[in-house]
């Protein structure tokens, strides 16, 4: 079985990479943005398109195979992690930058077995960054090893985070409060890239120390899991829990002790899970 995983990661890296081509080709036109859960909430054709080529494409090759995509799911697909061999995608991983043309928009492709990812791949494609992992194989940038920072003082930290796409006023102001509580840690600084992959691709590279969300899908982050623990990070709720991808609550850390710290400080709300099922009209 060892060696299928790796045709589907081959092919996964494959794919990834004509998305890449497809996105930076849809940034040379104007781009049509249509809203999805609310008017911040924005999908455009290049997000529709690039899903669908990943899900045909892998349907040819591995029949078998279920998916999790951020589109199937808007259009109505149910989303619900099984056993099976699952293909979780984000076909653009930063919309928001991509229709601003602000220069991080990723491509993500993770891949779960028995609920457990076996390989992520996060291409960064503006940078033509390509980050992968494989369960036990570490993880890599553009076929280099990538290791998480080792600096465990979260006063001499970077924390990467977002603001999200919920404008309740109740989540924003949880949003803000854990923001605030983190920069009087104090810590060194707080960025944002504007999509969760290449922020968990960041802290796999040692660039921050960790990164928070909530309000976060499980594609938007199911392959950077993975590509951070490769890269010798943790992965927790924002509870100090175990994480658990449907939640929709994620911190990804250098360390255990840079993460419990953070912990203490996150305001955490619970947005309605990934695999909830849908209201009753
Ligand atoms: O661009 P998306 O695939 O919609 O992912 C976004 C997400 O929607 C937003 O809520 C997060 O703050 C970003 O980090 C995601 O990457
Ligand atoms: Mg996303
Ligand atoms: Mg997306």
């Amino acid at each position: 079985m060892a060696d299928d995983w790796q045709n589907a990661m081959d092919h996964a890296v494959a794919l990834a990479r004509r998305a890449g081509e497809v996105v930076r080709e849809a940034l040379q036109h104007d781009r049509k943005v249509m809203t999805k859960s609310c008017s911040v909430d924005l999908v455009t054709q290049t997000d529709q398109k690039v899903e669908t080529l990943i899900i045909q494409s892998v349907k040819e090759k591995f029949p078998t195979h279920r998916f999790i995509g951020e589109e199937s799911v808007a259009a109505g697909e149910v989303c619900v992690l099984t056993d099976s061999p699952t293909w979780i995608i984000d076909p653009i991983d930063g919309t928001t930058n991509f229709v601003h043309a602000f220069p991080f928009v990723a491509v993500s492709i993770g891949f779960s077995v028995n609920k457990q990812m076996q390989f992520g791949v996060v291409y960064s494609c503006l940078e033509d960054k390509m980050y992968t992992a494989r369960r036990g194989n570490g993880a890599f940038c553009n076929g280099e090893p990538l290791q998480v920072s080792q600096q465990e003082d979260v006063k001499q930290s970077m924390i990467a985070t977002e603001f999200g796409s919920s404008r309740d006023p109740e989540v924003v102001d949880k949003i803000f409060s854990s923001l605030r509580n983190i920069l009087c840690i104090p810590v060194h600084g707080v960025r944002g890239a504007g999509t969760a992959a290449v922020n968990m691709c960041l802290v796999a590279s040692g660039c921050v120390e960790a990164y928070y969300e909530m309000g976060i899908h499980v594609w938007d982050v199911a392959a950077g899991s993975l590509i951070v623990s490769e890269a010798g990070g943790v992965l927790m709720d924002v509870d100090g829990g175990e994480l658990d991808l449907m939640s929709r609550r994620i911190v990804a850390a250098n360390s255990r002790t840079v993460a419990e710290r953070l912990v203490i400080e996150i305001d955490a709300f619970s947005p309605p899970r990934d695999d909830a099922p849908p209201l009753k009209p």
